[in-house]
């Protein structure tokens, strides 16, 4: 069957066979036959435009209850160029101009421009609407929808507050009425000036863009399936105590810029009366960490059993092309881990090299790990790589004892000689030194670990001055393994926080690794079992768990500056 083939008067015939038939069965007929002369139009024309937007003008005019649909009548007239005569019935100025619309013969004896189809669905709409007024309600439907329908129109009136839905509400604007003793409620017109013209300003300030700016890490350590070592250890705590650091760190800044960040995180101009909250959820400020898996381990390797695979200096050269290509190179900070190759850790520090040039203010901070204890656990080649190549360019470094005397060929016996050692270390590159523990005595007792630390300023006047640490945190008698991740990550995190001030930094930093220990610790014992060791699954960190302590530490011990 062709379109051509198809006289009205054949249409109007079939009909004539459906009158008698329920309507839904007419509707259901009506978009069959509709479909297939829609299909066999754009077969034969492949552009026609007005069998192509058929499907549409059907679903218009095939609703129940004789009403139409106006956003697709609206849509037919936007970009479908439909007679003027179904331009005039579907787009009546109001309902009832709709209805007589449909309800005038003139639809069906004067504009002879329609097709067959739009003038047989016109005419269907025509008689359906006839139909809907004098049975004053809804045609043919089930019950299902009828009670449907009245469940949900209860359920609207019991959230509005009953009323007709079925007509537009009135609206009644009264002027509100104050009172001369009444507080103002709204805003003086000065201050709203004042608000705009801030808002403006802000907007355009560096440190609303630096607040607004995100702080982002490329973190280049181990992944393992199972425990908390390399990357495992490091993103969650940056990204999630970040979060908070960030936002005061931000914060201050920009109230030194003489804004204010309100509760709600809108952005307020600062005003004598106006109070600050905490900095809400208008401004994300956690650090982005980006991740490299150096090595994918089942677990770490102090268990018995660990399998996995390394990544070579040549896929790590890739997956940072890949960042390139993209230009999204652009890092605050490099963090990066255990390492077990030279090539790796060489082609480590050319990245960090070239991510220097791209932002000179870029901070590397990096865990030299080589032992411990006077016993080295990577091979004897990295010691060079980290001596001559990686250190000088790290800012802050996070060795412990054995790793800082081998670094510098100096032994640590005394405090003092700690101190030289950190010198050193500052000669070879970075400005901040900590190292992360020694065997060296405690004031408090055999059951202290202590720890140093040492950063370098440069004063307005070009001077140099030193500000150095101690730290003594109780010691506990197991082996946690990322606990070195840890801390580089956390260093990281409350230098950014305070960065001229060290011994804050430390008491931060020192402060999560107690917590996160001693929640490590007692839960290891209770799934050990009384006089039983725990395991390295026992034992590992719990991080997961210690989320607030991260984000937030009780300061559980002072750092004494020495010097
Ligand atoms: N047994 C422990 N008792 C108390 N604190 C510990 C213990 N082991 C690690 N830490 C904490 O973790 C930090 C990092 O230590 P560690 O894992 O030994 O570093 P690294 O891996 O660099 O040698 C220490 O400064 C300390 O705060
Ligand atoms: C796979 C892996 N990554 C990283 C580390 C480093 O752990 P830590 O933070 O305790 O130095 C280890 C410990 N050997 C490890 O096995």
């Amino acid at each position: 069957m062709t379109l051509e083939s198809v006289t009205l008067a054949e249409v109007e015939a079939s009909l004539g066979t459906l009158e008698n038939e329920s309507l839904s069965e007419t509707t259901d007929y009506l978009e069959k036959e509709a479909e297939i002369f829609a299909e066999e139009k754009r077969m034969e024309m492949m552009m026609g435009w007005h069998l192509k937007r058929e499907p549409r003008l059907q679903r218009s005019t095939t609703v129940a209850t004789g009403s139409i649909d106006v956003d697709s009548a609206a849509a037919v007239t936007d970009d479908f160029p439909a007679s003027a005569a179904v331009k005039e019935v579907l787009l009546g100025q109001d309902e009832g101009a709709q209805t007589a619309a449909l309800g005038s013969e003139d639809v069906k004896g004067t504009h002879t421009d329609l097709d067959p189809v739009q003038r047989l669905f016109l005419e269907k709409i025509k008689d359906y609407d006839n139909m809907h007024r004098l049975n004053g309600g809804l045609l043919e439907t089930e019950p299902d929808y009828v009670k449907y329908l009245s469940e949900e129109t209860a359920k609207l009136q019991r959230l509005y507050g009953g009323g007709d839905l079925s007509s537009f509400p009135e609206f009644t604007f009264t002027e509100a009425v104050f009172a001369k003793s009444d507080p103002p409620l709204l805003p003086s017109h000065d201050f709203v000036i004042e608000m705009i013209n801030g808002l403006s300003r802000i907007a355009s300030s560096s440190a609303y863009r630096e607040a607004a700016m995100e702080c982002r890490v490329l973190s280049i350590q181990s992944h393992v399936v199972r425990g908390y070592v390399g990357n495992k250890s490091a993103s969650f705590p940056l990204q999630d105590k970040e979060s908070q650091a960030c936002q005061q760190a931000r914060r201050r800044r920009c109230e030194e810029a003489g804004l204010r960040l309100a509760a709600t995180g809108f952005l307020l101009v600062t005003s004598p009366k106006m109070e600050t909250g905490s900095l809400g959820a208008g401004l994300v400020l956690g650090f982005e960490v980006d991740s490299i898996n150096s090595v994918q381990f089942s677990n770490h390797t102090g268990y018995s059993h660990w399998k996995g695979q390394v990544l070579t200096a040549d896929e790590l050269h890739v997956l940072y092309e890949g960042i390139k290509l993209n230009n999204v190179h652009q890092y605050d900070y490099v963090l990066t881990g255990y390492t077990r190759d030279t090539s790796f850790l060489e082609m480590v520090v050319d990245i960090v090299q070239e991510l220097k040039r791209a932002n000179p203010n870029l901070v590397y901070v990096c865990d030299p790990v080589l032992g411990d204890h006077g016993s080295m656990y990577v091979p004897q080649n990295l010691y060079p790589v980290y001596k001559n190549k990686v250190v000088p360019v790290a800012d802050i470094i996070t060795p412990n004892q054995f790793e800082a005397e081998l670094l510098t060929g100096k032994n640590i016996s005394t405090e003092k000689d700690a101190v030289e050692v950190m010198d050193l270390l500052h000669a070879m590159g970075p400005d901040t030194v900590v190292i992360t523990s020694s065997d060296l005595p405690s004031r408090l007792g055999d059951r202290f670990l202590v720890s140093l630390g040492s950063q370098r300023h440069v004063r307005p006047d070009g001077s140099r001055t030193t500000q150095r640490v101690r730290i003594e945190v109780p010691k506990v008698d197991a082996v946690f393994v990322g606990t070195g991740d840890l801390f580089a990550a956390m260093l990281l995190a409350w230098t950014h926080h305070y960065p001229n001030d060290l011994k804050m930094a430390c008491e931060k930093t020192f402060s999560v690794m107690h917590h996160v220990i001693q929640r490590t610790i007692s839960y290891a014992h209770e799934l050990a079992g009384p006089g039983r060791r725990p395991s390295p699954p026992q034992l590992e960190l719990r991080m997961v768990q210690s989320k607030a302590d991260i984000e937030d530490p009780a300061i559980v011990t002072e750092a004494t500056v020495i010097s």
